[in-house]
């Protein structure tokens, strides 16, 4: 649905207001653009990025989106991403906790590994439904190819401010690489009665993601003092919005923030509507040890110089750590799959 025809975003909520960074002038070198993405990156971890040629593969991304949840529940999870930490396949909407007392996410995924996106019809990890095959090279592969070029850049800025020797963010994230990099299409249901939370609280596992959508229902968690409020971040039309992952903030002690993050049903009549939203997660290439890299900068050594290692390192590599944060939360682990088959209100088709 065009933008325009969707209720517009309230004007009485808690917005958080995040920097917009010019891509076009970024990726030509402007030193104005690049100080913005630092403040942003270094504070909320959340910005705006306009200018960009992401926008334009955002419409099909999401035809290919629909395409996929509209087929049978028992069609989709013969794609199903497991429960094992695996994520690349189609996850059910209700696969994790949104808080303690036990309520689901009601969002459903599908997962799509760069990998396999750029060596398309190769499979290097898993085969897809037949709408994303279908769209694989003229809608999500260069979509993904947006997203490498974008993320590329914006590493190369970090790398730089962090007083890195050169390239050395870009070696950690190497297309060419295996990795878990990947494409997500989210769809959320029309708001039901009960829910509050349609995706729980999280960080991004990865490096930088970078996001699409057109309804509200995003929020961040915003620390003032002692107290934390969550704040919306309005949709705007032909921007994305990209924030830090944990990855990043791991690799460079903690001067780039991951900010948590969730999405609520959309506000105002806005909840009536389907909402779809669209990722491009960057992480490291699998065997990347997960670690401040404070012998290659003084500005990280300085940071890390007073903070408990353990606090933020988890002594393993992006792929183990990847795994092991997947498993968590989720309320299917023990459950094979004929058990996630059995009836229940799962089927897109027959929840509407
Ligand atoms: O749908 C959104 O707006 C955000 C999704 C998100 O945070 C995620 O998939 O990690
Ligand atoms: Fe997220």
């Amino acid at each position: 649905m065009a933008a325009t025809s969707l209720p517009p975003f309230p004007t009485d909520l808690p917005v958080q207001d995040l920097l917009v960074v010019d891509f076009r002038l970024l990726k030509a070198g402007d030193k104005e653009q690049a100080d913005i993405l630092w403040r942003a990156a270094t504070t909320w971890g959340f910005w705006y990025l306009k200018n960009h040629n992401v926008n334009d593969f955002v419409e099909s991304m999401f035809e290919m989106g629909k395409e996929v949840m509209a087929l049978p529940f028992k069609e989709k999870m013969k794609y199903w991403q497991g429960n094992k930490g695996g994520s690349f396949g189609y996850r059910h909407a209700g696969a994790t906790y949104t808080d303690v007392d036990g309520s689901t996410d009601v969002a459903e995924f599908i997962n799509i590994s760069k990998d396999d996106a750029l060596t398309y019809p190769d499979v290097i990890h898993k085969v897809y439904p037949a709408p994303v095959n279908s769209h694989m090279k003229e809608v999500v592969r260069p979509f993904i190819q947006a997203c490498l070029k974008s993320s590329a850049v914006l590493m190369d800025v970090f790398n730089e401010k962090l007083q890195l020797p050169i390239g050395t963010l870009s070696e950690l994230h190497r297309p060419e690489k295996e990795c878990i990099s990947e494409a997500r299409c989210i769809r959320v249901p029309p708001a039901l009665k009960d829910t509050k939370v349609a995706l729980g609280a999280h960080t991004d596992f990865g490096s930088i993601s970078i996001l699409a959508n057109k309804l509200g229902g995003l929020q961040v968690l915003v620390s003032a003092g002692n107290t934390s409020e969550w704040k919306y971040v309005k949709p705007i039309d032909g921007f994305v919005i990209c924030n830090i992952g944990d990855t990043l903030s791991i690799l460079s002690g903690g001067v780039l923030k991951s900010c948590v993050h969730r999405v609520v049903p959309p506000p105002g009549l806005q909840f009536m509507h389907e909402r779809w939203s669209l990722v491009y997660f960057s992480r490291p290439i699998n065997d990347v040890y997960l670690e401040a890299l404070s012998e290659k900068s003084l500005v990280i050594a300085e940071t890390v110089k007073n903070t408990d290692k353990r606090m933020h390192e988890p002594g393993m590599t992006a792929a183990q750590w990847f795994t092991k944060r997947q498993k968590q939360y989720r309320t299917d682990s023990e459950k094979d799959i004929e058990n996630i088959l059995a009836p229940g209100p799962k089927d897109t088709q027959e929840q509407n």
